[in-house]
């Protein structure tokens, strides 16, 4: 496996995979097996797959998340090596954002609400730095987690207006035994505040089966937030939304999807169904 740390050294490692079709999986490290489950379809897609570790300030709407967001580099690529990566790249800052860098992709649609709503600048963040990335790397494909429901959509919504030659594929959740949706930030749960998260997959699950047996949608929803506020969640959002446009929605349909965030201590949990 080639570690780049520089654009230089990136793009000498780069122009070595010319002839072959490529395989993207940004990432912002401290991995673990969410992120080996988007290599595993990268390989099974592309003759090479590439890893990016980058911690994209841009994207953080509150400053001490960036400051705390955990760094485990030397297990990150000792892991990456195990699983037979190609080529990962550790970008600087100045790779991504130039000197005097001031052009920005702001989307909207799917990017308004929820997320984008509670995190101001988030999305415009990440559709940059995904860009930017799209634009230095040049993969043929690349692969996002469903974790990040609302964020897979916005970048697909992003290549489609651009008409970037990218195609973006979804990986399903990778959950802990309990159902916990795993997540860097998880390590910042206590170990009492651990067995409480699972609860939200829970209380997901069981709303999607009270919506599919037809019972009221808002009602459905309404439960679900009480419930989980009674024990010590505090929930930024629990909806139903189309699946693509992340549109409210008042009645169920194949392409519907349940997303929320709420937070447990300091960790805000985001899962969907
Ligand atoms: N449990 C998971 N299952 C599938 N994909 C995941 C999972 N967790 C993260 N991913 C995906 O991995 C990619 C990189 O995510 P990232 O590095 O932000 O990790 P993360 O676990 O989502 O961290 P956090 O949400 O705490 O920032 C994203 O496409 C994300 O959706
Ligand atoms: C896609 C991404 C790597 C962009 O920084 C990030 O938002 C993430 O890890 O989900
Ligand atoms: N995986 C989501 C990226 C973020 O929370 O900034």
């Amino acid at each position: 496996m080639i570690v780049a740390r520089n654009l230089q050294e990136f793009l000498q490692a780069r122009s070595s995979l010319k002839e072959y079709s490529i395989a993207l999986v940004p990432t912002m490290g401290a991995l673990h097996e969410g992120h080996l489950a988007l290599i595993k379809r990268s390989k099974e897609l592309a003759h090479y797959c590439i890893v990016t570790i980058f911690i994209n300030e841009l994207q953080f709407d509150q400053p001490e998340d960036f400051v705390r967001y955990p760094k485990t580099e030397d297990q990150d690529i000792n892991l990456l090596k195990q699983h037979d990566v190609d080529l990962v790249w550790l970008p600087r800052a100045g790779d991504i954002y130039p000197q005097n860098f001031a052009t920005h992709i702001v989307v909207d649609g799917p990017a308004l609400l929820w997320e984008g709503a509670k995190r101001p600048g988030h999305f415009s963040g990440v559709a940059t730095v995904v860009y930017r990335l799209f634009s230095l790397i040049k993969p043929n494909l690349a692969c996002f987690g469903e974790k990040d429901w609302q964020q897979l959509q916005v970048i697909r919504r992003m290549v489609a207006d651009l008409g970037i030659p990218i195609s973006v594929f979804g990986v399903p959740t990778v959950r802990e035994d309990d159902g916990l949706a795993k997540s860097s930030r998880n390590r910042f749960l206590s170990r009492e505040e651990q067995q409480k998260a699972a609860l939200l997959y829970k209380v997901l699950k069981q709303s999607h089966q009270h919506i599919q047996s037809g019972k009221n949608i808002c009602d459905v929803l309404k439960q679900a937030v009480e419930e989980l506020t009674k024990e010590g969640f505090e929930v930024d959002y629990f909806a139903a939304v189309d699946g693509s446009s992340l549109h409210e929605i008042s009645e169920w349909k194949h392409d519907s999807r349940l997303i929320t965030a709420a937070r447990l201590g300091s960790v805000r949990l985001l899962d969907n169904m």
